[in-house]
């Protein structure tokens, strides 16, 4: 495997020289072999995978660095945070012909890691590697990883655990947060070199458009509203939507106390630190215009004016309805939009709001005869149905064809928590196994895989009791 160097050649004003800290006795948790093929590394044994994710082996032609941006946490705005425990070796070329960045996270201290240690432990870590192929297997645009190591470094968090590391692979790992440092430190010369990288490597079309900043910040717009449009249909949330964690790109990027819903609930919180819920499930799509309304804030000093960044922003509201709805009508097998289609979802969803219903498994029974066996309020579930089953009489499908269609956007098979749970208490105790099941199980997420059925089943009752630590 080669590297360049792209973002290291930007030079220091964008990121700082490191050199990651590997951990002690490193030992191969999970490899990707998706990551595998794509970048034709088939050749690595797992000892030489080991290495490259412990940061002991840099390809040729890797100059490893920490990228710096800031970022609103919360809403506050932070004036610097950077990657305090992440290392970009470099780029490579995929198969695909795609130029992807190759990045340790946890690999040790960095200038940015402030009060941190520059670890990340085996739990959270199992969860972002794991999480990033089920997004990626359910369509949705997201960082993945070629693989992940434990070892035997402690890393201390509410209790003391150990230290592990990722080797995450993205077209990028700029953030908005990368676009608020240069313009906030007033760096304008910097903002806008780093307009020219975004757009020389990813959107080389507008090399010479006199307007980059503002079809990169309408792009931005766009592709943030769908993809949180598609975490919702899916039913997940992301936990902390801060600005520093929301790709340019568009892309799923950090997997904290993330979640897939269970039992709807539509103001579910999945992050026990969001006092207020300010990252609720049904926040997330406010949230993701916020977001783009900073960077639109951060990018202002290279656009025309006030106007034009409103302008181009304000278009979030309506590119996120039209994939919501589009992806709404595929879920319920419905070809085409009438009226009366919105009260029609939004009935159905109060109801299982206010019944738990689990989300996955009424869109994976719907239109079958056993889905009124979810509800316990019959009536009003029948009530629902009558509606339902004369919308979808009006469709030129056969119901059966309409299921089979349903059937390759309702995943039967998500990542749900305890799931996690169960793979990451036997990774701590030194079994990888059931990290190995879970990751092939998820990457088939509309199928039907009978030797697995039961992980397709609803939640045990402790389940609901799980609280993903913050502490990652
Ligand atoms: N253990 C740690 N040591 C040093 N810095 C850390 C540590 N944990 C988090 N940080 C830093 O705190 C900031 C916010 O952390 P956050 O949880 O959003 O990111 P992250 O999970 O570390 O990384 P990423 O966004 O790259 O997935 C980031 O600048 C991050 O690098
Ligand atoms: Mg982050």
């Amino acid at each position: 495997m080669k590297l360049v160097h792209t973002y290291a050649d930007l030079g220091s004003t964008f990121s700082s020289h490191v050199q990651p800290q590997p951990l002690d006795t490193p030992e191969l948790v999970s490899v990707n072999q998706d990551i595998v093929q794509l970048l034709s590394c088939a050749d690595f044994s797992e000892e030489q995978l080991a290495q490259l994710c412990n940061g002991e082996m840099i390809p040729e032609g890797g100059q490893p660095v920490s990228m710096v941006y800031s970022g609103h946490q919360f809403g506050v705005y932070v004036p610097r945070l950077g990657d305090g425990r992440a290392i970009l070796l470099g780029e490579t070329e995929g198969s695909d012909g795609v130029l992807y960045d190759l990045q340790l996270k946890g690999a040790g201290l960095t200038p940015y890691s402030r009060d941190g240690d520059g670890r990340a432990v085996l739990r959270s870590t199992i969860r972002e590697y794991l999480c990033g192929e089920a997004l990626h297997s359910l369509g949705i645009p997201t960082t993945r990883a070629l693989c992940l190591i434990n070892s035997n470094t402690p890393v201390y968090r509410e209790q003391v655990e150990t230290g592990a590391a990722l080797l995450r692979v993205s077209e990028s790992h700029i953030r908005f947060g990368t676009f608020e440092y240069f313009s906030h430190t007033r760096q304008l010369d910097a903002l806008s070199q780093l307009v020219d990288y975004v757009v020389e490597r990813h959107f080389p079309e507008w090399t010479d458009a006199d307007d980059k900043a503002a079809n990169l910040l309408s792009e931005a717009t766009r592709r943030t509203a769908e993809m949180v449009a598609q975490w919702q249909a899916v039913g997940w949330c992301h936990g902390v939507m801060n600005s520093d964690n929301m790709s340019i790109l568009g892309h799923t990027i950090d997997y904290g106390p993330f979640g897939f819903i269970d039992g709807f609930n539509a103001v579910h919180i999945c992050n026990h630190s969001d006092w207020h819920g300010r990252y609720a499930f049904n926040r997330q799509p406010d949230i993701g215009y916020w977001n783009c309304s900073a960077l639109a804030s951060a990018l202002l000093p290279l656009l025309e004016g006030k106007e034009q960044a409103e302008d181009l922003i304000k278009q979030y509201p309506s590119f996120f309805s039209k994939k919501y709805a589009s992806l709404l009508r595929a879920k319920f097998g419905l070809s085409s939009s009438k009226e009366g289609d919105s009260q029609l979802f939004d009935e159905v969803f109060q109801l299982m709001h206010d019944e738990r219903t689990d989300y996955t498994i009424f869109f994976r029974a719907l239109g079958k005869p056993d889905l009124q066996d979810l509800f316990i309020d019959r009536d009003r579930f029948n009530s629902w149905s009558n509606k339902y089953e004369k919308r979808i009489a009006q469709e030129p499908s056969s119901l059966d064809e309409i299921i089979k269609s349903m059937s390759q956007v309702n995943p039967k098979y998500i990542l749900r928590n305890h799931l996690l749970q169960i793979a990451i208490n036997k990774a701590e105790n030194g079994d990888y196994s059931e990290v190995n099941k879970l990751l092939k199980i998820i990457r088939q997420p509309f199928s039907e895989q009978p030797e697995f059925e039961s992980y397709a089943d609803s939640p045990p009752d402790w389940a609901g009791d799980l609280e993903v630590s913050c502490s990652s």
